[in-house]
């Protein structure tokens, strides 16, 4: 008798396709009884499968509609995450809420979200608005919706008030946290954490690093240079206390209602034990994440033997191997 396997649909955008289903994740999850398919985006979603689980980032109201009618036809199905719960992330200022009310201080540290302001009405406004909150410059400025769009990442700083005005709106003013350059990124995947350490913006005040007006920057963090091998102050690439983490993992999972996300974690001065989160992002770019095929896969076996899935092997895991054969 064949056995089971357990089917993971996808429907991801053409850049996340390529990042994340790479061959040797496909590989990996088939030698442990698991089967990817491309959800087929120009057919109804309803009369596709039945699947196991559904990985998703797509945008959209359409989309949305369509897993939730999916729902409704197979409860059983496992939506990777919930549509309503991804909508958070999708403004930056809903998506600190839960890590400012969390207000986590333990021996191990303290975890805060820089002070921020919304602006989304005329720029105008925004140096006196900056005033009356009392924010202190220099600020990072940030477009209010993160949805995934290269306008959604366009950050700037403002080193003054000058310039303020001609900040496009809505947007997020955040305070700047000095932090050594080096700012960690907190992958989540069920309950597995993996941090890395990115290289991020350098300390502002000092030097040269004084600036005027506003001036954009690019996606400094997201490259896929890690500052893993980077002779770095030992200080500053001390990576954040595990207990802090597992910690503040476990309360953002239930808070947010995700297990596919990460976050963007600096320290503040470089040392110390106080730490900032400043951006959280939705099925990030797990395919830079070295071994990330393991930790997907194990998420994914975790799932079936919570659904009381008994997985069979499906050949080993072995690169090479073509395309997986049908269930
Ligand atoms: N409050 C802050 N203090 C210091 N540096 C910051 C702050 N906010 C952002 N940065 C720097 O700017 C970068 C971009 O900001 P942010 O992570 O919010 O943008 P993003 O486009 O959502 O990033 P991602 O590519 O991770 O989704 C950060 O990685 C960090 O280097
Ligand atoms: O493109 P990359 O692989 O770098 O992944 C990035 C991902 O883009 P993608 O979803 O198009 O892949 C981004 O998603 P959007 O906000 O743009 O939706 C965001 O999550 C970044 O934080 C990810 O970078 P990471 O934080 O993992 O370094
Ligand atoms: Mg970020
Ligand atoms: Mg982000």
């Amino acid at each position: 008798m064949p056995s089971p396997r357990f089917t993971v649909a996808y429907a991801l955008t053409p850049k996340k396709t390529r990042s994340f289903m790479q061959q040797k994740l496909e590989a990996q999850a088939r030698s442990r009884g698991i089967t990817f398919v491309a959800l087929d985006r120009n057919r109804a979603l309803i009369d596709q499968g039945p699947f196991d689980v559904i990985l998703h980032k797509l945008a959209g109201k359409e989309w949305r509609q369509e897993l939730e009618d999916y729902v409704q036809k197979f409860p059983d199905v496992i939506v990777l995450d919930p549509p309503g719960a991804i909508q958070q992330l999708r403004n930056r200022q809903s998506m600190l809420q839960d890590v400012a009310d969390l207000r986590l201080t333990d021996s191990d540290g303290q975890v805060r979200v820089p002070k921020q302001l919304v602006v989304v009405g005329d720029s105008s406004c925004i140096p006196s608005s900056v005033a009356e909150a009392g924010l202190k410059l220099p600020l990072v400025a940030k477009p209010l919706v993160a949805d995934g769009s290269a306008k959604s990442h366009a950050m700037s700083l403002a080193y003054d008030r000058f310039g303020l005005s001609s900040l496009d709106t809505p947007l997020v003013l955040q305070e700047f946290v000095n932090h050594g350059g080096v700012l960690f990124k907190v992958y989540v995947i069920g309950n597995a954490i993996k941090v890395v350490r990115r290289y991020s913006l350098p300390d502002l005040g000092e030097g040269d690093q004084v600036g005027f007006g506003v001036k954009s920057f690019p996606r400094v963090s997201s490259a896929a240079a890690t500052a893993e091998e980077a002779d770095l102050d030992p200080e500053v690439a001390e990576l954040p206390p595990q207990r802090l983490l597992d910690c503040l993992v476990a309360e953002l999972r239930t808070r947010l209602g995700l297990s596919l996300f990460n976050f963007d974690m600096i320290r503040e001065g470089g040392a110390g034990n106080c730490y900032y989160v400043i951006d959280i992002n939705y099925f990030p770019g797990y395919g830079k994440l070295p071994d990330y095929e393991l930790l997907i896969t194990d998420y994914l076996v975790e799932l079936a033997r919570r659904k009381g899935k008994k997985l069979g092997s499906g050949g080993p895991a072995l690169a090479f191997e073509e395309s997986p054969s049908a269930s």
